[in-house]
């Protein structure tokens, strides 16, 4: 604020100064000119250069008080919406296009820094301006002043005519860019899928369909600027017409000296810029307003999945995952359509291995979200131990359970980052914190059978790039289970992580999973006989329920709706080429029993 304040005291003190120089015109017009006096003028001509030398002095430094303050508020405001982003819960990212998340974190915050530091004060300084030139046209002629005056009211109902549509279609304009953001993004994003399916130029021409609504925008904002810049110059011109008729009216009468029409012209030249700006400062201080709104769409929005007033406290919970009459809906979902958890109840005892089977789409996953609260329920209770997932903190929550998902999101850095992303405490530099980073480093890449990390170019600290695109999609879920592992949880929560490996890697990667976590509870969503046959027992999810609950061969002798499910998987792997499903199964089978 004092930076501010300062930078448009600097701007004000410029344009005060630019409208003392007609005041010693003035003075040289009507002193040594008309008494014909030479050499008084150079004091005079040395004071107007002064006088200039100082405004531009000033305008210099209103520029460099503000280039600090006007990019920390920027990077500030960044960081609160990278921070709110992190916060808000998956519900919101579902509805919202990451292009218009990403418009607003680049160029509607770069539009507020620059309106900062350059529209609001200028607008500031320059109202102060026009307010006081056109106190000095009145004091020194009143009927000049009075006539300068009543010309421009209209300049003021057409910029109040203006204000209202061009909001409007500043705001559609940053919403179109954002959609446009979305789009580019989505395509670069899903680019293997548009060529593979040559649909590449179907993007291009809905691109160009969303480019060319945003172009129409543009003009019709345009259009609307072009119509308050005419007011803007036709206003002016006319009330100086207007003053110079009755100005040199009033010098012919004796009224007013020679000095003094010259005083006023000149101090009207000074306000013509101020005046002029003030259309173009509108359309600016509009755009930065519309931006601002955006900003706080998102920051406003209101987070439902937040950490109790009174969180409890576990250091290490023996594992036991319970749903308790878990009801479940999505928002968004259609009110014909009842809960899609329907009063689940399972129990997952300490250091067990449960499996989650159901048809496609019964919510498999949805229910393992509901373990680490990426969705809340919506009636009942999903406990740790016995208590309720609420009632610890997220942070705490996530270090208990830790997830690993199908689709395996790597970040931009090392395999050994992208690791140990859930051990912050094994990023010191301290050679013990170090020693122990590499041995969890390595117990995991063991487990997810991840080995082929120390075959990269740099090992382990080779960049696996924007989303390990240069790995293979096996590769990026083992180094993603690699991750759930070496969080160390109490309970390991699998959404189907292994669906990209071969039968045996799979069956390797479970076999370690058993015999070095075998005091960590796991729930695997499986959508393969063989991870379900590897699993202590089978949940089955029918309808909104959990339906039986036991062995695999239990539940193939007891239900007919879990032999139907995996027939159904039986299908899927013999049509994905995995043909030799039965005889690996079978050896997997053996295996596990040893
Ligand atoms: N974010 C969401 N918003 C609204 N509905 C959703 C959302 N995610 C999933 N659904 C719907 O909820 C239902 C269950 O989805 P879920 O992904 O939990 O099923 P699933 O059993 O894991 O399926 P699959 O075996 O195919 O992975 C589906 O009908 C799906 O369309």
């Amino acid at each position: 604020m004092p930076a501010f304040a300062a930078s448009m005291a600097a701007a004000l003190v410029a344009q005060l100064i630019a409208l003392t120089i007609p005041q010693v015109l003035q003075q040289i017009v009507d002193g040594p000119l008309a008494d014909g006096d030479a050499s008084a003028v150079v004091p005079l001509a040395l004071l107007v250069f002064g006088l200039g030398a100082t405004e531009a002095l000033l305008y210099a430094l209103r520029r460099w008080l503000v280039v600090g303050p006007g990019t920390k508020v920027e990077a500030r405001m960044r960081n609160a919406l990278y921070a709110k982003l992190q916060d808000l819960p998956v519900s919101f990212h579902d509805r919202w296009p990451s292009g218009q998340l990403l418009s607003r974190a680049v160029s509607d915050l770069g539009l507020i820094r620059r309106w900062l530091s350059f529209g609001l004060v200028l607008t500031g300084a320059n109202l102060v301006i026009i307010g006081v030139g056109v106190g000095i046209l009145m004091s020194m002629n009143w009927m000049l002043g009075l006539i300068f005056l009543v010309c421009s009211l209209p300049l003021w109902w057409a910029g109040w005519r203006f204000e209202g549509r061009y909001s409007e279609k500043s705001r559609l304009s940053q919403d179109q860019q954002g959609d446009l953001a979305t789009a580019v993004e989505e395509s670069v994003h899903g680019i293997r899928v548009l060529k593979a399916f040559g649909r590449g130029k179907h993007a291009l021409s809905s691109f160009r369909a969303q480019a060319e609504s945003l172009r129409r925008t543009e003009i019709e904002k345009a259009r609307l600027d072009a119509n308050i810049w005419v007011w803007i110059m036709v206003v002016p011109t006319v009330a100086l017409a207007l003053c110079l008729v009755v100005g040199v009216w009033l010098a012919a009468n004796g009224q007013l000296t020679v000095g003094e029409l010259v005083a006023f012209f000149a101090t009207a030249a000074v306000l013509a810029w101020p005046i002029e700006s003030i259309g173009f400062m509108l359309a600016f201080a509009l755009d930065a307003r519309t931006a601002t709104d955006r900003f706080f769409d998102i920051l406003d929005s209101e987070n439902t999945i937040v950490d109790p007033a009174e969180p409890k406290h576990d250091e290490r919970p023996r594992g036991e995952l319970a749903f308790s009459n878990v009801h479940f809906r999505y928002q968004d979902s259609p009110d014909r359509f009842g809960d899609l958890l329907d009063g689940v109840e399972l129990v997952v005892e300490p250091g067990e291995t449960m499996a989650l089977v159901g048809l496609t789409g019964s919510g498999k996953t949805t229910m393992t979200a509901l373990t680490t609260r990426l969705y809340d329920v919506t009636g009942g209770s999903v406990e740790l131990d016995g208590v309720d997932v609420r009632a610890f903190t997220r942070e705490e929550l996530r270090r208990h359970i830790a997830m690993a998902f199908e689709d395996a999101t790597l970040f931009s850095a090392s395999v050994r980052d992208n690791v140990l992303l859930g051990r912050p405490e094994l990023a010191g530099d301290e050679p013990a914190v170090q020693a122990e980073a590499e041995r969890v480093l390595d117990e995991a890449l063991r487990i997810a059978q991840a080995g082929f990390a120390y075959d990269l170019p740099e090992g382990v600290d080779t960049k696996v790039g924007e989303e390990g695109m240069s790995l293979s999609g096996g590769q990026r879920q083992r180094l993603a289970l690699a991750r759930a592992v070496a969080a160390k949880p109490a309970v390991l929560v699998l959404d189907d992580p292994l669906s990209a490996l071969d039968v045996a890697t799979e069956a390797r990667v479970e076999a370690e999973l058993r015999s070095v976590l075998a005091d960590t509870t796991a729930l695997i969503v499986a959508h393969r006989p063989s991870t379900v046959m590897l699993a202590d027992r089978v949940a089955l999810l029918e309808a909104g329920r959990v339906t039986a609950v036991g062995t695999h061969s239990e539940l193939l002798r007891e239900s007919e709706h879990y032999r139907f499910v995996i027939s159904s998987l039986e299908d899927d792997e013999r049509r994905h080429g995995g043909g030799d499903a039965d005889e690996a199964s079978e050896s997997m089978r053996e295996e596990a029993a040893s």
